[in-house]
């Protein structure tokens, strides 16, 4: 049997001692760069330095430490005997497991005092090609890049080494292992530096998402699925009560959350399905959490709650009557936690911090497509808009309009909001005809259309919409503009005695 010999080079040294043990016991000679060497000498354990292998002693403080042939002719050597004889002339020996975590980059960067120059001093380059090398070789050596697989690798050895199918495995983690690692450099290099195309739309992106949670499922039982997020950063929310989040939680979560952030006033997004079915505004969350559950009572059963201002024992108290999944707040009295947390199955969340990204990624059949986020400020403001029938409106109409338009862009397409005090009283979702979202909204709202206002998110093609939002008792309506029969609706409009402004920008929600 020949002399087995593993190499080990770790940045962090958890485990390496009683791993580096076992591969003793188990007759592997081992040999070490300085740090490493030092920790298993401490112990008492048979060591070679890697600068006693190659003759050379480690320079530039470490950035040349096992860049050499000895080492990465050793490991990479196919064991034929072509290449063992090759080894040998040179006096090279083969090198059978190697063993390395790399610099802390990531954890390095994380850092509030990081810089440029500290973290390219923590950018592993030594390491990396030995994972390279090791893993490339697979089908003699061993590679180890994480130290939860020191026990199997040990054990292994201790019946005389790896099989196959194990050396490729491990292959394949180093692999992704260099891979991510690399993103990790080339998004912050690319961050630091400011790339020229880097606004608006990348050339490149490069998205490294970790596993964060699997769910039970995705979005029905016969479908996996699970929550990644971006390597580095933290879960966006922390659930602080109730049973872990489901994959259709965090999507109406998703769509929940930047509905009431949108909202400067206290605000309350109620959202089923990806739709908000009520949202409110008023001078206080309670007030705003009835207006916005008025809105439409029955289908807010079930549903994903968010508010924009810190939860207070009223609003919770009256929470506490209706069934819902997961309610989000910026954060919490502890009165509120309290009553919150007696409902059993309810997911009480907060987020953790983490940065929005400026642009949207979904998938498609072949593809990624990416968009910036819809965040236009302009179209918010009424002192845009074109007011572009003889009745003007009045300020609480205007009010009303500018509150349903803001709305309207978290509604999904065709998107018509009716409106009255700030609140919801009908919204028409996902329809494929403008027309039906206008029926559904109205008969939603019902009595309460009366006196209320439209917001639509984007243009009417005919008049049709507006004459049936004037039936159900619309006064005021808010749109894009700039179909080729404005006219024609906007006539419509003045013959209904409504008012209607233009604002220019459309905010379609797919
Ligand atoms: N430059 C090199 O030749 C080199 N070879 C290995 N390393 C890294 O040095 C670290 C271990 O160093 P030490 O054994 O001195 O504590 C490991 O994270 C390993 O990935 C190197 N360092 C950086 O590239």
């Amino acid at each position: 049997m020949p002399q087995l010999r593993a190499l080990l080079s770790v940045s962090d040294k958890s485990g390496l001692v009683p791993f580096a043990r076992r591969l003793h016991e188990a007759g592997v000679e081992l040999i070490a760069s300085g740090g490493t060497a030092r920790a298993i000498a401490d112990a008492g354990l048979p060591v070679r330095a890697v600068e006693d292998v190659t003759g050379f002693p480690e320079i530039l403080g470490g950035r040349v430490k096992t860049l050499h042939p000895a080492i990465h002719g050793g490991i990479l050597a196919r064991r034929t005997t072509q290449h063992l004889e090759e080894l040998q002339q040179h006096g090279i020996a083969p090198i059978d497991l190697v063993v390395v975590n790399l610099y802390p980059f990531r954890e390095t960067i994380a850092q509030a005092n990081a810089t440029l120059a500290t973290a390219v001093e923590e950018i592993d380059i030594g390491g990396v090609a030995l994972l390279r090398a090791a893993a490339k070789n697979h089908e003699s050596v061993t590679v180890v890049c994480d130290p939860a697989d020191y026990d199997a690798v040990a054990d292994a050895f201790a019946q005389g080494g790896t099989s196959s199918m194990f050396r490729k495995r491990l292959a394949v983690k180093a692999f992704r292992h260099t891979a991510e690692y690399d993103t990790a450099i080339a998004a912050y290099l690319a961050d630091q530096i400011g790339e020229p195309d880097d606004t608006p739309m990348p050339s490149h992106i490069l998205v490294d998402l970790k596993l964060a949670q699997l769910n039970r499922y995705g979005e029905n039982p016969h479908q996996q699925g699970g929550l990644y997020i971006y390597a580095g950063e933290k879960v966006p929310f922390e659930v602080l009560h109730g049973k872990e989040m489901s994959y259709n939680n965090w999507l109406d979560l998703d769509g929940s959350w930047q509905a009431a952030q949108d909202f400067r006033e206290p605000t309350v997004a109620i959202i089923k399905h990806g739709n908000p079915c009520g949202l409110a505004s008023a001078p206080n969350l309670a007030d705003a959490y009835d207006k916005a559950l008025a809105s439409d009572p029955v289908s807010a059963f079930g549903s994903i709650i968010s508010v924009n201002r810190p939860l207070d024992a009223e609003t919770a108290r009256r929470m506490s009557s209706l069934f819902i999944e997961v309610v989000a707040a910026p954060a919490y009295e502890e009165e509120a936690l309290e009553i919150l947390r007696k409902k059993k199955n309810l997911r009480i969340v907060q987020p953790t911090g983490v940065a929005l990204r400026p642009l949207s990624l979904r998938s498609i059949y072949g593809g990624v497509l990416v968009q910036e986020l819809d965040r236009s400020q302009n179209d918010m403001d009424p002192d845009n808009w074109q007011i572009v029938t003889r009745q003007q409106p009045t300020p609480e109409q205007l009010a009303d309009l500018a509150f349903a338009w803001r709305v309207a862009r978290h509604v999904k397409s065709n998107a018509i909001v009716f409106a009255k005090d700030r609140a919801t009283v009908g919204v028409g979702a996902g329809q494929m005809s403008r027309v039906d979202s206008v029926m559904l909204a109205g008969h939603k709202a019902g009595e309460r259309a009366q006196g209320a206002v439209m917001a639509s998110d984007a243009f009417f093609p005919f008049p049709d919409g507006i004459e049936a939002a004037a039936q159900y008792g619309i006064t005021a309506v808010v749109q894009p503009g700039g179909s080729v029969r404005d006219e024609e609706v906007i006539a419509a409009a003045d013959a209904l005695g409504l008012v209607m402004a233009f604002t220019g920008t459309r905010h379609f929600r797919h």
